[in-house]
């Protein structure tokens, strides 16, 4: 889909803050503002990255798990803006796992494909075996975008607490049984028309929409 004259950082910004919001809901403040963002190598990661800062001004408690960083500019002002704010950057995922109350999966979005390579396997491995809720952005980390979790091994039973789709939703989500939410609210109505697309119904200052509230079913 065209992204009309908006840049990577306008979009990242506005997907990181969609994140942020679907997690405000699923962990309100008061079960717990510890937040454990975990970040893959691309731009899922940066949406990630985005929402550890918004998450910061509400109150939450972020850390950041981002073991594979870009060199890229837009990158490196996202961690500086975290690392301003004084929010820890974690190495070892698993004990990081042990003090959080909510994880942010930012890991690989659309653009993963084949099998988890590392450093990633563990913490695949631990976001399918924790009791922990987890929040995935714009897909399930691991799972195949068209086709869902993988049928047998690492991943085949990873089923985050909820799903923030960007934009719209890929394939996978109809593998998906928790809470569904879209955001991305920039895309314009002309575009939506030539795309034969339908804008989800974004209530007053929301950047996400959940599907199947009361909200709106799909
Ligand atoms: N749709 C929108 O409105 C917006 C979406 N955004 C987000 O961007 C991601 C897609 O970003 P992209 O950089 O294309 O790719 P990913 O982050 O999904 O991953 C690429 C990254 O991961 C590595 N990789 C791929 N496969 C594997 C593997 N099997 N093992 C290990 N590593 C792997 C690859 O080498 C790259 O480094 C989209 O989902 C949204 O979250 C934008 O931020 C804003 C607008
Ligand atoms: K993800």
């Amino acid at each position: 889909m065209s992204t009309g004259a908006f840049s990577i950082d306008q979009l990242m910004e506005l997907a990181g803050l969609a994140v942020s919001q679907a997690v405000y809901r699923v962990q309100p403040l008061d079960k717990g503002p510890r937040i454990l963002v975990a970040c893959g190598p691309g731009n899922n990661g940066g949406d990630g990255l985005v929402a550890a800062r918004h998450l910061f001004y509400y109150g939450y408690k972020p850390a950041i798990f981002y073991p594979k960083r870009s060199k890229n500019e837009l990158y490196q002002r996202l961690t500086k803006q975290l690392e301003d704010l004084e929010i820890p950057f974690v190495d070892d995922f698993s004990k990081a796992m042990n003090s959080t109350d909510h994880v942010v999966d930012a890991i690989f979005g659309f653009s993963f494909s084949g099998e988890v390579r590392e450093p990633f396997p563990s913490v695949i491995q631990a976001l399918q075996e924790t009791k922990i809720p987890v929040t995935s952005v714009d897909a399930p980390s691991s799972w195949d975008i068209e086709n869902g979790p993988p049928k047998t091994g690492l991943g085949s039973s990873f089923m985050p607490t909820a799903l923030v789709s960007l934009t719209a939703p890929k394939p996978l989500v109809n593998h998906f049984t928790g809470r569904h939410f879209i955001g991305g609210r920039f895309v314009s109505p002309s575009i939506a028309k030539k795309y034969n697309f339908e804008v989800p119904p974004y209530q007053g200052v929301d950047q996400v929409v959940e599907v199947g509230s009361s909200e709106q079913k799909l």
